[in-house]
């Protein structure tokens, strides 16, 4: 398949492709999630769920791998690290338990509904589950061998947030020596919306390839002409 993307295009073959789909969790995705009562502005996070939606019927009707990851600890936050771990100093949701003490155990915690994949976007029969604990997919996770097994070297990142989880896994991948492309419009940031710009700058100039939804779906889908749902 030919995929339209900046700064050029790519030739990347199903067998050898994934879609990476980074935390598309309550806790990044819905109202009263962990980045919504952290203080964030979510509203342009509803938009990207039926993007990505489109992405993965597209994929899997394709034969590209779709892989989800999930971002959190267990209940006891030992992943998390304590004091000793930057971790718990720049973890938002972290600090935001420790100012509300009404929400110690609720955010990012696995087994509650913060850290759940969002009602829309849940795992099919052949996709992959994973999980992770920093803001790197790669970071002490099985990402890296689960794509080798499968001899997978092409990744296309869906997900929030796309400065943060997106951006910092992309990195890892490019040092790894995955080729990455973030699809702009089925990825949404946190933060001012300088922050998306500035990633797909970094994408596009440095770290990999950055293309949409509708180019994915015309050169992976059935038919160009496949619509993208809202
Ligand atoms: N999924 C993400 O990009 N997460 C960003 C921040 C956090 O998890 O605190």
């Amino acid at each position: 398949m030919t995929l339209p993307a900046r700064p050029e295009a790519l030739r990347l073959s199903p067998a050898e492709t994934a879609v990476v789909v980074i935390d598309m969790q309550n806790a990044y995705a819905s109202p009263g999630g962990y980045v919504d009562l952290a203080g964030f502005d979510i509203s342009g996070a509803a938009g990207v769920i039926g993007k990505i939606a489109t992405v993965l019927d597209t994929a899997r009707a394709a034969g590209v791998q779709v892989i989800f990851l999930q971002n959190g600890w267990d209940p006891d936050y030992a992943e998390a690290g304590g004091p000793g771990s930057p971790n718990w100093h720049k973890s938002n949701a972290l600090k935001t338990m420790r100012d509300r003490p009404e929400l110690a155990g609720t955010l990012l915690a696995r087994g509650g509904w913060d850290y759940e994949l969002v009602d829309a976007l849940k795992p099919r029969p052949g996709d992959i589950s994973l999980h992770k604990t920093r803001y790197s997919a790669f970071f002490n996770s099985q990402l890296d061998s689960t794509l080798r097994a499968r001899g997978i070297r092409n990744i296309v990142f869906v997900g929030i947030a796309s400065n943060v989880c997106v951006e910092s896994t992309l990195r890892d991948g490019f040092h790894l020596e995955y080729f990455g492309v973030m699809l702009e419009d089925a990825t949404h940031h946190l933060g001012p919306e300088a922050m998306h710009r500035a990633t797909i700058y970094n994408v596009e100039k440095f770290f990999g390839w950055v293309s949409t939804v509708a180019d994915f779906c015309g050169a992976f889908g059935q038919s160009p002409s496949q619509p993208v749902r809202e």
